[in-house]
């Protein structure tokens, strides 16, 4: 059963506006990525699988009990986007008061506050008043709130978009862990370089409607491009691929000049793509080094998340 079932879930305002007919798979002990350029439709969703927006249409399920039961919303966390927490509370009043809003025994807030605080990475800093703390500490906090009673699924809207590449590295770090327990994590995120380090699934979605849901690296079909960084003077620009007959079938598409490295020596990249079949990389580096270009580097390409959502926003 997944962690969350959607069946053309719908939800519009005053007809218009929302998203629409969304029909969705989310796996448990997964990392779920959801995308899609401003007004797509996502917080309509997430509103709807939080409980905060009732769905015009359709049905949604988490950890396989109907959304609209309050039972299953103990079960699950939640950081909203545009978080104001009471900022004259110090973090731990903070989270004793979510925690009772969980109806968590005092018992167990206590047990869970230097939990959650620790997994932030607030250990030391639960004393202090929320209306002290940066903007990062006050999204660390709001992530808090949302693991306090240790979920079996998490939402999480824009988790990291104030914090520091180090607060953004420990926070992917905490999501992995937390998949590594079983748990489900529902990401928003504009970030497509972070989704693309940790999710495991995505759905994309363009004016209220899906159109992706899987693997992201589907989209890029099979590979079929390498690219080679050589020296820039080794040739001269743009470079006659047609004077190495054993490429034929091979064509240059990318000829990019970069900087220097660190030996001085400017560079250029190129981006070999196959016309049929996978990049055979032996059989390119041994024409190139018989051509006598000297190479620095030389890896496989697949898309990255950026270009791929860019082309499959543009196309749908
Ligand atoms: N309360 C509302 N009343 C009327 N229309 C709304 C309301 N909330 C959202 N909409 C419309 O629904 C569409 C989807 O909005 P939504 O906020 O869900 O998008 P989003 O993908 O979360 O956008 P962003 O990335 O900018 O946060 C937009 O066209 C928006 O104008």
């Amino acid at each position: 059963m997944p962690a969350i079932e959607t069946i053309g879930l719908t939800k519009t305002y005053q007809g218009r506006g929302g998203c629409r007919d969304i029909s969705l798979a989310v796996p448990r002990g997964s990392i779920f990525g959801l995308l899609g350029p401003n007004g797509a439709g996502k917080s309509t969703l997430v509103k709807m699988l939080v409980g905060l927006l009732k769905p015009t249409a359709g049905e949604a399920y988490l950890l396989g009990r109907p959304v609209e039961e309050v039972a299953v919303r103990k079960r699950i966390g939640f950081l909203p986007e545009a978080f104001r927490y009471h900022d004259w509370l110090s973090g731990e009043e903070l989270l004793r008061f979510h925690a009772s809003l969980y109806g968590l025994s005092a018992q167990e807030t206590s047990a869970r506050l230097p939990v959650v605080l620790e997994m932030v990475g607030l250990g030391e800093q639960g004393r202090k008043r929320v209306g002290e703390y940066s903007k990062g500490m006050q999204q660390r906090i709001g992530l808090a709130c949302a693991l306090l009673p240790d979920p079996e699924l998490i939402f999480l809207d824009e988790p990291t978009s104030a914090l520091d590449p180090i607060g953004r590295k420990e926070v992917r770090d905490l999501l992995v862990q937390l998949r590594a327990q079983g748990k489900t994590v529902f990401l928003n995120s504009h970030l497509l370089s972070e989704l693309e380090t940790v999710c495991d699934r995505i759905a994309i979605i363009k004016q209220g409607r899906l159109l992706f849901q899987g693997d992201w690296r589907e989209l890029a079909g099979p590979l079929r491009q390498a690219r080679v960084v050589v020296n820039a003077d080794c040739c001269r620009t743009p470079f006659d691929l047609a004077r190495i007959p054993a490429l034929s079938g091979v064509s240059l598409t990318r000829e990019t000049p970069l900087s220097a490295g660190l030996d001085k020596t400017p560079r250029t990249e190129w981006v070999f793509t196959w016309e049929e079949g996978t990049p055979d990389i032996p059989r390119l580096v041994e024409a190139l080094v018989h051509s006598g270009i000297p190479i620095h580097e030389v890896a496989p390409l697949a898309g990255s998340l950026e270009e791929l959502f860019l082309e499959t926003i543009a196309d749908g």
